[in-house]
């Protein structure tokens, strides 16, 4: 039985990433990519489908932190007879990944026992286990996958599995290193793990320094953009939406995705997120990266892409895999991959225009793509659409969605007039003006005095509360107060706010669902902007206090059960803490450039 999802830490090499709970239990690790099979999928059923496993025979948790400004996590516990610690980190890549635990007694003498079950293929796979050549350790084979673990700790192989007992004593470190090489080539070497914590330290501690001043809340945001950059894959530049698959968003449901691809709207929001934090070369990156994805005819472009620009992410079932709490299916791919989500458009042309005016150097890729990007929503702005929330249920017309086609034209006419680009700006205006005046007639409602889900419709939603952040009105404009208060009044529940209501809405899957957080984040905005600051502060401290321990946030949060939902750690939700703090110190509020 896998732990609660906020008694996961995350730990990762920028290019992959693990899970490793509070018992000391590594329950999640794809190799060697973010979005590679599993080989260790605990966490979406039992000890069966694979873990690692390092915590005192009879022991209890104390503590545990990640050393400042980095992904180095300590972990505490104590027994009858004393008390130790775990350090688990990944260095940041060479030319092979390691996962590395050191295991160091504080005092006293403690018995620890180990527990290795890889199961590649996603908790399917039983590799065949040999030893090493020179006895230091064991080295694991199935198919395309090897994985090495080296430690100076007598290993036994019980039952399909790895295991040892061992004592520390006050002082003294045990080693262990867990290696991933490609089977047909020979075996990743070992190397030195003191010198690879110092170097780790040292990597994370200078990135994260950079990070431009935020008042009272430093510390939390730097804990959020540490966060999204191990969610960034290095080679290529892509920023997926979180580490893990089939989180349920509602225990024993089957609202369960596959967050480990780079959505163009999550990651567009991340990069001005990192913009805003003075990470420009994340963003040059992430640019680049996007250029060569959407290379090609415009016609052509998707919602989202696999971590290298792959396209063909189709949706499968893993039949094996109970899920976590019973939630199934366990999903690998995403079909929202093939949808229609015009509001693609406007969180990428706004994030193309926030990067020039970040000081990005001019790419004429870059503008060249956008003209084309611009004729093609012209022709389809119109049509129905999936929308931000990617429903199942078939297209619709989304307010949102027409609103954030808005945004594409505006930020283009923006990019022309501000950076000298050229372009029919004229023409574009035109469009800007009748796209602005269809959201307006077909969206809003006037009985409810509210802009509404979908045209003509009764909905709210609060992609709604993007209205005024992104400028399509201003925030004191009285449609924008009656939507802010009309989503107070039917989204609010517990305190947090519903994307919509999922039993009257048409997103064709079964109702049910906890609060997705980033909404609750857009009102907190939405009231800095209206110059409530304090109904802002607390909503924002109330959703701090929903992080675990270490800082972090899924996707939702079930008020009721008190507990994290769906795929964790979620980009969307730590982006939103650090764009809500900078609206909320003052301290050049990006919402508020955003509506400029
Ligand atoms: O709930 C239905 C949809 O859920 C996922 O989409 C959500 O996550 C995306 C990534 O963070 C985000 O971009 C989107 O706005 C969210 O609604 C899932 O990926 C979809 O396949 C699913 O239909």
């Amino acid at each position: 039985m896998p732990s609660r999802i906020e008694d996961y830490a995350l730990l990762g090499d920028c290019e992959t990433a693990a899970l490793v709970s509070k018992a000391g239990s590594i329950d999640w690790l794809c190799w060697p990519r973010f979005d590679s099979s599993a080989c260790f999928a605990a966490l979406l059923g039992n000890d069966d489908h694979g873990c690692w496993r390092i915590a005192p025979v009879d022991g209890q948790f104390v503590q545990r932190a990640y050393r400042p400004g980095t992904l180095i996590l300590d972990t505490e516990f104590s027994t009858a007879t004393g008390r130790v610690r775990i350090t688990d980190f990944m260095p940041l890549r060479d030319e092979h990944s390691h996962l590395i635990r050191l295991v160091e007694g504080l005092e006293g003498e403690v018995e620890m026992e180990l527990l290795l079950r890889l199961r590649f293929d996603m908790g399917l796979t039983v590799p065949w286990v040999r030893q090493l050549p020179e006895a230091d350790g064991i080295h694991a084979v199935a198919g395309p996958d090897m994985v090495v673990l080296r430690t100076p700790i007598e290993l036994d192989g019980v039952d399909l599995s790895t295991v040892a007992r061992f004592k520390v004593s006050a002082g003294q470190v045990v080693p262990f290193t867990l290696s991933y090489g490609p089977s047909h080539l020979d075996v990743p070497p070992g190397i030195d793990v003191n010198h690879a914590l110092a170097h780790c330290e040292q990597e994370w501690r200078q990135w994260s320094d950079r990070c431009l001043h935020v008042g009272p809340f430093a510390e939390t945001v730097k804990r959020s953009l540490i966060t999204l950059k191990a969610l960034t894959y290095a080679p290529t530049g892509a920023i997926i939406a979180a580490a893990t698959t089939s989180l349920p968003e509602a225990l024993g449901g089957v609202r369960n995705w596959d967050y480990r691809f780079c959505w163009l709207r999550d990651a567009t929001l991340t990069v001005m997120t990192l913009l805003r934090a003075g990470y420009v070369e994340e963003a040059a990156a992430w640019r680049s990266w996007l250029v060569r994805a959407v290379a090609g005819t415009a016609d052509q472009i998707q919602i989202m892409y696999g971590i290298a620009g792959e396209r063909m992410l189709d949706e499968k079932e893993i039949p094996w895999l109970p899920g976590y709490a019973n939630s199934a299916p366990v999903r690998i791919g995403n079909q929202a991959a093939t949808q229609l989500q015009l509001d693609t458009y406007g969180e990428l042309m706004d994030a193309l225009y926030q990067a020039r005016r970040g000081g990005l150097a001019a790419d004429d890729d870059a503008w060249s793509l956008q003209c084309n990007l611009l004729e093609r929503l012209e022709r389809i702005w119109q049509q129905p659409d999936e929308g931000i929330w990617e429903v199942r249920g078939g297209a619709q017309q989304f307010t949102s969605s027409k609103m954030m086609a808005w945004v594409a034209v505006d930020r283009c006419i923006k990019t022309a007039e501000q950076f000298d680009m050229k372009g029919p700006v004229e023409h574009w205006k035109q469009l800007r003006d009748q796209m602005h005046a269809d959201v307006c007639a077909q969206g809003f409602n006037a009985e409810l005095n509210s802009f509404v889900q979908v045209y003509g419709g009764d909905q709210l939603d609060a992609s709604l509360l993007g209205l005024a952040l992104v400028g399509f009105l201003p925030p004191d404009d009285p449609r924008i107060i009656g939507t802010v208060a009309a989503v107070e009044k039917y989204l609010l529940q517990d305190g947090l706010v519903l994307r919509y209501r999922t039993a009257e809405s048409r997103d064709g899957l079964p109702p049910g669902e906890g609060a997705f957080l980033a909404c609750s984040f857009w009102l907190a905005d939405n009231w800095v902007l209206q110059g409530r600051m304090e109904e802002a502060s607390a909503l924002y401290e109330h959703l701090l206090s929903l992080r675990n321990d270490l800082g972090l946030l899924s996707e939702e949060y079930d008020p009721v059960g008190k507990q994290m939902l769906g795929n964790f750690p979620q980009a969307f939700s730590h982006m939103s803490i650090v764009f809500t703090a900078y609206g909320l110190t003052g301290d050049g509020p990006m919402v508020g450039e955003r509506a400029s």
